[in-house]
């Protein structure tokens, strides 16, 4: 299978201390990579080291075949990485369409159009008008997912999509994923619960003091969930059915 992102020996963390103590990681082309992992744990770290956000000390950021570790942003964006970061960063004076006119400024040839993400999306259309600040959480959730598909990613990472969100939004936020992937997007997502990560990742990774502790196949999680339960070592509600 294609290898969309490949992480590989990536240290990184802050003011030379380190947060990420040589992670690898691998994210399928059309699939589902879960990360897991206790606060803390750097799982924000390693989503800004991919995606230019924070430069790395060492080690590889592999998109398509070419290493973008160190790479500003902006060209890490343009190889294909789209970010939807942890607490959405929606602009709360800018309207949902102006988020959105930004967003698909750049690009050229566009996989995804507004006309697209609003077809995808549809409560955005109907909130073209309103300031960041006059959406839902669910609301926000869902531009800063559009704004990133703009970006016209071929890997996209989510850091927490679900963070803060009532249960009926969270479900709808997993579907969108599942959606994603089967259109063939591969996704990075970062996820607090495990029953969740379980319901849409085709593999699941923990992350440990920066450091990948397990990484395997969902279905190898879903047969013995308390293994990884262990690893976070918190009270996780165990998937339905198990
Ligand atoms: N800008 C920063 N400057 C210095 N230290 C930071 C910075 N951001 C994060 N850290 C530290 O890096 C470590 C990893 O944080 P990070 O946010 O990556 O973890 P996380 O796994 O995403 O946690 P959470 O689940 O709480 O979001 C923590 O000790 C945190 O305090």
């Amino acid at each position: 299978m294609a290898v969309a992102l490949r992480v590989d020996g990536l240290y990184a963390g802050y003011h030379g201390g380190r947060v990420l103590h040589g992670v690898g990681l691998t994210v399928e082309a059309g699939q589902v990579q879960a990360l897991v992992g206790r606060n803390g744990a750097g799982k924000t770290t390693l989503v800004h080291a991919i995606a230019g956000l924070l430069r790395p000390y060492s080690g590889v950021v592999e998109i398509g075949g070419t290493d973008l570790a160190g790479r500003p942003a902006h060209q890490v964006a343009r190889a294909g990485v789209g970010i939807v970061p942890q607490g959405r960063r929606v602009f709360p004076s800018l309207t949902v369409a102006e988020h959105l006119k930004l967003a698909a400024r750049h690009q050229e040839g566009p996989m995804w159009t507004i006309k697209g993400v609003l077809e995808l999306l549809p409560r955005l259309g109907e909130r073209l008008d309103h300031r960041g600040d006059q959406l839902s959480g669910g609301e926000q959730q869902m531009l800063a997912i559009a704004r990133a598909l703009l970006t016209q990613p071929r890997v996209l990472l989510l850091d927490e999509p679900s963070e803060g969100l009532a249960l009926d939004l969270a479900a709808r936020v997993r579907g969108l994923v599942t959606g994603l992937a089967q259109a063939g997007l591969s996704l990075l997502l970062v996820e607090q619960r495990l029953d969740h990560a379980i319901e849409v990742a085709d593999r699941i990774a923990v992350l440990d003091y920066g450091r990948v502790i397990f990484d395997a196949p969902t279905a190898q999680v879903r047969a013995d969930p308390t293994t990884v339960q262990s690893m976070l070592s918190i009270d996780q509600p165990l998937p339905q059915g198990s």
